[in-house]
């Protein structure tokens, strides 16, 4: 059974009451085990980690992508918050470290402020979810693991 990082970036510690007409009701603690629950169902643990700083997201994709070779890990889901839109290093990081990472936003950044609208991450990920709410980590999760298990799949 491998594990499925599930990494948030700044500012996501504060889910629940932080805009919630945006990002909901739900607390990142709620996210967890939602994300832990969605993984399980799928034979996979989950690990999850937030950061409120760059360098830390970095060496946490540094760590993925060196346990991925020794075959614990199967890869990332990534809310990067707004590193998003900044972080040429986070995107740096993903490919430099080979590691498979499913994008989540739990807005629709395109239905946002302009700034919103690019991503340094996307050409990076393997797959990305936007606009769903905290849903999105729960698809996230399942995309992962279609695409990446070894379990066969016809539609990968
Ligand atoms: O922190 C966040 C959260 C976000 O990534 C989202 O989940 O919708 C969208 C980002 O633009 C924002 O900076």
């Amino acid at each position: 059974m491998s594990t499925i990082m599930v990494l948030n970036g700044p500012n996501l510690n504060l889910l629940g009451t932080r805009e919630p007409a945006t990002y909901g009701y739900e607390t990142l603690a709620d996210v967890e085990v939602m994300c832990r629950e969605a993984a399980q169902t799928l034979g996979h643990d989950v690990e999850c980690h937030q950061s409120n700083h760059e360098g830390v997201l970095i060496d946490l994709i540094h760590e993925a992508g060196r346990r991925i070779k020794a075959g614990e890990v199967l890869g990332v889901v990534f809310n990067p918050g707004a590193y998003t839109h900044t972080s040429v290093a986070l995107h740096d990081a993903i490919k430099g470290a080979d590691v498979p990472v499913i994008e989540v936003h739990i807005s629709n950044v395109h239905a946002r402020e302009a700034f919103r609208h690019h991503s340094y991450i996307s050409p990076a990920a393997a797959g990305i979810v936007v606009g769903m709410g905290v849903q999105g980590y729960v698809l996230g999760i399942q995309g992962l693991v279609h695409k990446f298990s070894s379990t066969p799949s016809k539609t990968k």
